[in-house]
C-alpha cells in the first residue's frame, strides 16, 4: 500500500505490485498470468494494448464517457503488465513525467 498525495492509496501502486506478484507467483485462474504465459508471448499483451486503444479512440468520437473510462482503465492496466514484462515500473514513468513537468 502506499499514499498519494491527498492521503488515500494509491490504486495504481496497489495495481502494480499485485501484477508483480502475479508474475512471481504465476496463480492460476488469473488474467494476468495467461498474459505472462500466453503462447504468443509479449504480442498477446501488446495485441490487446492494440485493441485497447482502437476501442479507446472510439468511445472519445462517441463522445461515450462512460466507455472513454472504462477503456482508459483497461488501456492503464494493460500498460501495466507490458511495464512488468519489460522490467520497468510505474516510478520509472513517474520519474519521465516529472522531468518533463519542471
Ligand atoms: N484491471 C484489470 C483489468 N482490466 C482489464 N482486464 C481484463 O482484460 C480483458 C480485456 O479484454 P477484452 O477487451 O477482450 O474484454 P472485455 O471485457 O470484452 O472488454 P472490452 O471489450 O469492453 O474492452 C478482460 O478479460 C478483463 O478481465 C483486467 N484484468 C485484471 N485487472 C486487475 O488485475 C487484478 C488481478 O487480476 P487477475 O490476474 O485476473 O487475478 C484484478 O483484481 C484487477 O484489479
Amino acid at each position: 500500500m502506499s499514499d498519494a498525495h491527498d492521503g488515500r492509496e494509491d490504486v495504481l501502486d496497489d495495481l502494480s505490485a499485485l501484477i508483480e506478484s502475479r508474475k512471481a507467483n504465476l496463480p492460476e485462474d488469473s488474467y494476468t498470468t495467461s498474459l505472462f504465459t500466453h503462447e504468443k508471448g509479449e504480442n498477446a499483451v501488446l495485441e490487446k494494448l492494440g485493441e485497447e486503444t482502437t476501442e479507446l479512440i472510439l468511445a472519445a468520437k462517441d463522445d461515450d464517457a462512460e466507455e472513454l473510462t472504462h477503456e482508459a482503465a483497461d488501456l492503464v492496466y494493460h500498460l501495466l503488465v507490458l511495464l512488468s514484462m519489460k522490467g520497468l515500473d510505474l516510478e520509472t514513468v513517474r520519474s519521465e513525467l516529472r522531468e518533463r513537468h519542471t
